[in-house]
């Protein structure tokens, strides 16, 4: 089937290389010619595993290539809408306005059976006048929401084997045409059991925003306990483990720590908040503001507990943060804690040294006033501090021992509860987390 995928960011590269990797025939457009370019040559324009063997893969197969130009996607079945919908500056809400563009440059290439897909997270309702605009435009094309659950780190596998597909559709035969255009779509993933939930507009926006929220507050929830924890020295990584044993409750996402960021959860949930005031049900929400509040607490926290174990202040002391991008495996550093918490300290007259394996480059462009380190023995030499913010591989096996030998003072704040405090302590190193004695 012949495909494109407008926006080839973190969700639209990954999507347009593994729809071609399933047999399909992908343009990808993108207003980012460098993008569009790197693309173009199958190299990977951002850090994701497994995304740049896909890319060759798909590059030899000739049935992907890349563009800028929109007029490309003429001739093509199924329209995949991935632009970005990122939080409106000093709002709430989200930005539709990426989702508008591009929406009005597939209505000026659709065919008469044309298919589009949106994929991007929106408030709910934004189907609803997407699809009024082909009516209104006298088009017989068909518009189906089909939301994105993947994960960063793990995009690549989430794309070719989704723990489920949900369709958003209209009534009637639109519906039913438009259902059997994705069906083909994702005929592999569906041959392999892949539950599918076709439903209306409303619902399938619903889902993904509900899903992003309930995963949010899972990890609040863990935080809130961590703070009891610190209240009364109990150490949270027990409390999860425990409670995770109820498969009710279940252990995946309850790792306490810095908590979230990256560009989904936490503007998914404000925009969330904010149409559900449009909607006149804000107090249906009002929990996802304690789920913001205690969320972003943490990185306050994190900051304290560095300022204790330089006995009160980190005026002019020197920091190693370990860590840029919101999460391992990746180099995305929309609002990551990691790099929160480095400014912060920065802010407050710390002398701040930053290293990840992947996003310095990435950091480095977002906070061009951090200093940067390649590796984290460069980062700590010195330090009165290291901060470990990210938990990738790397730093969850540091040696202590070997670590002890460049820093100034032995302090480490452990802000993902990934290292054993035994071991840092026999080592002679003085070890804070978040949520553990
Ligand atoms: N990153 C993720 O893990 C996931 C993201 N999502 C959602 O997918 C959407 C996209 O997110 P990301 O890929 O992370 O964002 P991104 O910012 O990495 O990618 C968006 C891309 O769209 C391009 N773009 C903007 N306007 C365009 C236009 N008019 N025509 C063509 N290209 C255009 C941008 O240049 C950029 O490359 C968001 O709504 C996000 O919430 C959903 C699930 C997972
Ligand atoms: O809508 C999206 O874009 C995506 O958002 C999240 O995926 P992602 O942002 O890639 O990363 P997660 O693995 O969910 O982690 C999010 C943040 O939560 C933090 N986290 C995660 C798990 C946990 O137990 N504790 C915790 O603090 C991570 O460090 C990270 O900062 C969802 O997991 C995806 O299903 C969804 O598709």
């Amino acid at each position: 089937m012949r495909i494109s995928v407008i926006g080839c960011g973190y969700l639209g590269a990954v999507h347009a290389a593994a729809m071609a990797q399933l047999g399909h025939d992908v343009v990808g457009v993108d207003v980012d010619p460098a993008k569009v370019d790197a693309l173009s040559h199958a190299r990977a324009p951002f850090f994701e595993p497994g995304l740049p063997e896909l890319l060759r893969e798909a590059a030899d197969t000739g049935r992907l290539r890349f563009t800028t130009d929109m007029g490309e996607i003429a001739g093509a079945q199924v329209h995949f809408i991935c632009v970005g919908t990122p939080q409106k500056r000093g709002e709430f809400g989200a930005d539709l306005a990426y989702v508008d563009a591009a929406f009005d440059g597939v209505m000026a290439h659709l065919g008469p059976d044309g298919v589009v897909v949106g994929k991007s997270t929106v408030p709910v309702g934004t189907a609803e006048r997407l699809a009024q605009r082909l009516t209104d435009a006298g088009s017989t094309a068909t518009l189906v929401w089909n939301p994105e659950f993947l994960r960063e780190g793990f995009a690549v596998q989430d794309t070719l084997h989704p723990d489920r597909l949900v369709y958003g559709v209209p009534a009637g035969e639109a519906g039913e045409r438009a259902k059997a255009a994705l069906d083909e779509v994702y005929a592999t993933p569906l041959s392999e059991g892949t539950p599918l939930v076709v439903t209306d507009y409303a619902t399938a926006q619903l889902v993904k925003v509900a899903a992003n929220s309930f995963l949010a507050t899972k990890i609040s929830f863990i935080n809130a306990m961590a703070e009891l924890c610190e209240a009364t020295g109990a150490d949270v990584t027990s409390l999860a483990d425990a409670i995770g044993h109820d498969a009710r409750i279940g252990r995946r996402f309850l790792n306490a720590g810095l908590g979230f960021g990256g560009g989904c959860l936490p503007k998914d949930i404000r925009a969330f908040m904010a149409r559900a005031g449009e909607l006149g049900v804000d107090q249906a929400l009002s929990f996802l503001r304690e789920v913001d509040s205690i969320n972003m607490r943490r990185r306050v926290r994190m900051v304290d507990l560095a300022r204790e174990v330089c006995d009160g202040s980190i005026v002019g002391r020197r920091v190693a943060v370990l860590g840029a991008s919101f999460k391992p495996d990746s180099d995305d550093v929309r609002d990551s804690p990691a790099l929160s918490v480095a400014a912060q300290m920065q802010l407050q007259g710390a002398r701040v040294v930053v290293t990840d394996p992947q996003a310095i480059d990435n950091a480095r462009a977002k906070w061009p006033d951090l200093s940067f380190a390649e590796t984290a023995e460069e980062a700590a030499t010195d330090a009165d501090v290291v901060l470990l913010a990210t938990e990738w591989t790397e730093y969850r096996e540091l040696n202590p021992e070997k670590l002890a030998t460049v820093v100034r003072s032995r302090n480490i704040v452990d802000g993902r509860n990934v290292l054993d405090p035994a071991t840092w302590r026999a080592a002679g190193w003085t070890y804070r987390a978040l949520g553990r004695p």
